[in-house]
């Protein structure tokens, strides 16, 4: 399938048959195949060492984690995971809004060392950081969403589980007994297939499902486009689309409506998470079908170009939402000052993508635990600086929009 073509999604394919919807033009990863069809030659999931000029020995930031990363990975799949849709607008504004907010500190408050925890729909975390879904572990490190679940769990924290991971939800549940885990699920527009996947999150003791809404169609993502990235490697499928002996492919189809999110919220007694409301109107709609959170994204600029900045959708989010339910964001978060300001914000938690990619491929399950390390020792950090005793000192007041 040639998604390098802005009709790609009304293209067919043999994989459209399950679309399960007629006018479903519902463009399914490329990537995501049959295993035992797949055409693509096999890519090394890393590269034997990092050798980049710009790749530091020892990582000391979560920024840092990328240019090893990079190093590391074959240059389609760091450009896959780095990469966005279109122009990469809203990629870059992620990152860059935070920059243009300010923290304002409170003095003389005798606050102590602050607590770092947080209470979630799924449970609580050690601190308000959650790892992002991200798709396809297993192209970072050979141990892929294993490894990633037991770095999560050693930092007392929250994994989503991606349903594009490249191991079993169940088999990430078996590896990290400690963890707590939520999967992310695409509604598919077969709501049979659908429920299969509720149950399997389910069995494997997943304590919420976030489901996410922003993809009725796939993002256009050039860097893709350039390499002509078409399947997974051999011996690596999205394990959770299993369906007997194949692998479905993943439906994102412009069919699903807040009709599917009623019947999901039928067929299940875990929360309910949307992740990807952007539209205060959205979020208000959202708290009649039943959710316990939402989750302010733009799936890291991946899907729409030039929808804003994450963090600068917050509040209108917060605002509407006029605390009913939990919201949490994520896109753009790399340093603890910026987890502050969106919890002064308002967010309840927020969700890092890329950072916990980079550690992952930068050092397996050791990068990612570097990588939670120094944003939870920055969190606490960054609340003591501001004279916070725990997350719920934060306020509004103390974020400035200051004019670079
Ligand atoms: C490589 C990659 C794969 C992703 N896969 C998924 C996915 O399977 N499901 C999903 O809901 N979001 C997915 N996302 C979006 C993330 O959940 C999250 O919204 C985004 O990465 C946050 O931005 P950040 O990377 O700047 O932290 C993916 C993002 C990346 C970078
Ligand atoms: C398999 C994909 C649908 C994962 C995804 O959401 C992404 O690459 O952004």
């Amino acid at each position: 399938m040639d998604a390098g073509t802005p009709h790609a999604a009304d293209e067919r394919s043999p994989h459209m048959a399950d679309a399960g919807t007629p006018h479903a033009a519902d463009e399914h990863f490329p990537h995501v195949t049959d295993a035992r069809t797949r055409t693509a030659p096999a890519t090394p999931a890393t590269s034997a060492a990092p050798t980049a000029p710009d790749a530091p020995a020892e990582p000391r930031t979560p920024r840092e984690f990328e240019a090893t990363a990079r190093a590391r990975l074959a240059p389609e799949h760091y450009d896959y995971f780095a990469g966005g849709a279109g122009d990469e607008v809203t990629v870059r504004a992620n990152e860059a809004a935070f920059g243009r907010l300010s923290l304002l500190p409170r003095v003389l408050r005798g606050a102590g060392r602050p607590r770092t925890d947080v209470t979630l729909p799924g449970g609580r975390a050690a601190m308000p950081v959650l790892v992002a879904p991200t798709a396809f572990h297993r192209l970072a490190d050979p141990e892929g969403e294993r490894a990633t679940a037991r770095a999560a769990a050693a930092a007392g924290t929250i994994m989503i589980v991606s349903m594009a991971s490249t191991v079993a939800v169940g088999d990430v549940a078996a590896a990290a007994p400690g963890a707590t885990l939520w999967f992310q699920l695409y509604v598919q527009p077969d709501m049979a297939f659908t429920e299969t996947l509720v149950r399997r999150a389910e069995a494997a003791g997943c304590r919420a499902l976030v489901v996410t809404v922003d993809s009725p169609a796939r993002g256009l993502r050039d860097r893709e486009r350039h390499h002509g990235l078409q399947d997974l490697p051999e011996g690596m499928a999205c394990e959770n689309l299993r369906d007997g002996g194949r692998v479905r492919p993943i439906v994102m189809s412009p069919e699903i409506s807040w009709e599917h999110i009623g019947l999901l919220r039928e067929m299940t007694r875990l929360p309910i998470v949307l992740k990807g409301v952007t539209h205060p109107a959205d979020a208000r709609l959202a708290l009649g079908h039943g959710v316990s959170g939402l989750l302010v994204s733009n799936h890291g600029g991946r899907q729409l170009d030039t929808v804003p900045a994450a963090v600068d959708l917050l509040p209108e989010i917060v605002a509407a939402v006029g605390g009913a339910v939990p919201v949490l964001m994520d896109g753009g978060v790399r340093r603890g000052t910026d987890v502050l300001k969106a919890l002064a914000l308002g967010a309840r938690a927020v969700a890092v993508g890329r950072p916990v990619i980079w550690g992952l491929a930068a050092d397996g399950e050791r990068g990612v635990t570097r990588v939670l390390d120094l944003l939870r020792a920055e969190v606490e950090h960054a609340l003591t600086l501001c004279g916070c005793a725990s997350v719920h000192d934060l306020d509004p007041d103390m974020v400035r929009r200051s004019c670079r």
